[in-house]
């Protein structure tokens, strides 16, 4: 039998529905507004009648009689004047109406007794900073008018600012950053810790606001966001200061949540990304997070200084070139990375000069992760070997033309220790965790606009892409799936997002191409032959960290990105065994 298809209102329902409620919600809206008299009326009518019952109960039954009497004889009276009934029915309207007006006492204009404490607190508090001993009309005066100064305000449930306008006077110092700072650490105070403040300097006007912010979601994990290529989510910030929202799945629910996007590539400003932050904050978190969106796209090669194996989920899987901890492979791998951006760079200029476009090799996105660079650099100064930062000046200052983009992850108090090459090109940065003014400023380049809070949650912290607006960020939880502490629907969230495994994490390399097999081969052969002795070799598995080896950055061959001959095929083999 052919299915009959459903009714209209049945399919598409939903929008019908809410139209059709939306007009009838309209519609009572005007006929109360166009009824009210009557309403008022009725109302009034059936208070009379109340009290006309209840004075009846009331009155002793000895005397009932007599207020019957009394009853008759007034409609009698009034049936025999002229107009009687109808001066009648009109008194008894006017009454109705007097009776059925609405009588909800107004709300209290102005504020009640302790919110108009906290302003007056507030206003003497800032009367040393807004006042000076030769203005003759002063704004601020201890005892003066609060009303004056606060045009605006607003209260939250527990009795705190949420909302707060104030006026300044125009010899206030608003534009030095000190002067303002202040005002900020002052009114942060005295509004309440632990909460968040945005302050809005409106200079012209001399006016300042302050609203409270709400806090920003926790509960987002991994998942595939829906971005173009070349967009990276690197958390989610304020709805005020960012136009854009992304569709994001929260179990069973969708809701809208504004990103910060950070954009890679040849027509980006901001091509390469430092992540700062105390240990503890989500710096690797943050870096995983980046790596799993870069994996739809592009190659990964990931040195990891921390050692503590938080990226071993990533080992081997299709499109990780590498997974190195170890100084060794650490060095041997940005070699091959500065190698294969001058490769791309040279193809690239060539291709354009001929007037064809770049070959397909050269526009491949290549991330290079870098996490703790500062542990190396101890590592590499204590061996007397090459710093691995020093490699990464050809990727961070020609990366942008080869499609080569830089992640560098490291510890707050380490950013003075950076290359003066990684904290010139790394235009993107996030600062995670606590974090004072000052640090933010020399980490950011421009303090927030909002008062840091001692107390984050990890993930939180903030995220300045070039000279743009300093945007709060809430990085979405992709923790180490590999971790005991990891929820099931993280791990689950985090594995989800993972390419297949291609070549086996043990340090077996998959199948692979004849080609590649024979260099693979020649390359064991070479490490388990009579070599002469290496040092790199020694002084790098000296270290504690963990090695969490993936496939040696040969394998970009298979990509068709050639190997430099600057890479010794010896030491990669070396390190991922
Ligand atoms: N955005 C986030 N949402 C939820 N939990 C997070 C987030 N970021 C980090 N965490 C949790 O905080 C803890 C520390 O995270 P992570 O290891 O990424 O920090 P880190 O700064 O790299 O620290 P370390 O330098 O010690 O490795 C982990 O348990 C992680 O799951």
């Amino acid at each position: 039998m052919a299915r009959r298809p459903l009714p209209r209102i049945l399919s598409n329902g939903g929008a019908q529905l809410a139209r059709s409620r939306e007009l009838a919600r309209t519609a009572a809206d005007s006929a109360t507004d166009v009824l009210q008299p009557l309403i008022t009326i009725g109302r009034g009518l059936r208070r009379l009648a109340a009290a006309a019952r209840r004075r009846w109960t009331e009155t002793p039954k000895d005397r009932r009689g007599a207020l019957l009497f009394l009853a008759a004889s007034v409609v009698l009276v009034v049936a025999l004047v002229p107009y009687g009934p109808l001066l009648a029915v009109i008194a008894l309207m006017a009454a109705a109406a007097w009776q059925g007006r609405d009588r909800t006492p107004p709300a209290p204009e102005g504020p009640d007794d302790s919110r108009t404490q906290r302003l007056r607190a507030l206003y003497e508090a800032l009367v040393p900073y807004f006042s000076l001993a030769e203005d003759p009309d002063p704004l601020y005066a201890h005892g003066g008018a609060w009303e004056k100064a606060f045009p605006a305000y607003d209260f939250d449930d527990g009795g705190r600012f949420a909302h707060l306008v104030i006026r300044y006077p125009a010899y206030f110092t608003d534009g030095e950053a000190e002067s303002r700072a202040r005002i900020e650490h002052l009114l942060t105070a005295k509004a309440g810790r632990g909460r968040e403040y945005h302050f809005t300097w409106n200079e012209e006007a001399n006016h300042l606001t302050v609203d409270v912010l709400a806090a920003l979601p926790t509960d987002i994990a991994a998942q595939r966001f829906v971005t173009a290529p070349g967009e990276t989510v690197l958390g989610f910030t304020d709805p005020t200061r960012v136009q854009r929202t992304l569709p994001l799945t929260h179990g069973e629910e969708q809701r809208d949540v504004p990103p910060v996007v950070w954009r890679t590539g040849i027509r980006s400003t901001e091509p390469h990304l430092l992540v700062l932050g105390q240990p503890g904050t989500g710096t690797s978190t943050l870096l995983r997070s980046v790596a799993l969106q870069a994996l739809h796209h592009g190659d990964l090669l990931i040195v990891d200084g921390g050692g503590t194996g938080e990226y071993a989920c990533l080992v081997g899987r299709d499109g990780v070139l590498a997974v190195e901890c170890g100084l060794t492979g650490a060095l041997t791998s940005l070699e091959w990375a500065a190698a294969e951006t001058e490769r791309r760079l040279i193809a690239v200029n060539r291709a354009r000069q001929q007037g064809e476009v770049p070959p397909d090799d050269t526009r491949r996105p290549l991330w290079v992760f870098l996490d703790r660079p500062s542990a190396f650099s101890h590592l590499a100064a204590a061996d007397g070997r090459r710093d691995p930062q020093s490699l990464l000046q050809v990727p961070l200052r020609h990366g942008r033309a080869a499609n080569v983009t830089v992640v560098v992850a490291d510890q707050l108090d380490a950013l003075e220790g950076l290359s003066d090459a990684v904290r010139q090109h790394t235009r993107a940065r996030v600062v995670l965790g606590p974090a004072t003014t000052d640090e933010l400023t020399a980490a950011l380049g421009a303090p927030p606009h909002t008062t840091p809070v001692d107390q984050v949650p990890p993930g939180r912290g903030y995220a300045r892409l070039g000279r743009g607006p300093v945007h709060r960020l809430q990085v979405p939880a992709t923790p180490d799936p590999y971790d005991d502490a990891t929820s099931e629907a993280h791990r689950r969230a985090v594995l989800d997002l993972l390419p297949p495994r291609t070549t086996p994490a043990d340090g077996e390399r998959a199948p692979v191409p004849a080609e590649a097999e024979a260099e693979a081969e020649i390359s064991t052969e070479k490490k388990t032959g009579p070599a002469e002795p290496e040092p790199e070799a020694h002084g790098a598995d000296a270290e504690p960290t963990p090695v969490v080896a993936g496939p040696a950055p040969q394998e970009a061959t298979m990509r068709g990105t050639a190997p430099p001959e600057t890479v010794p095929a010896r030491a990669v083999a070396a390190e991922t065994t």
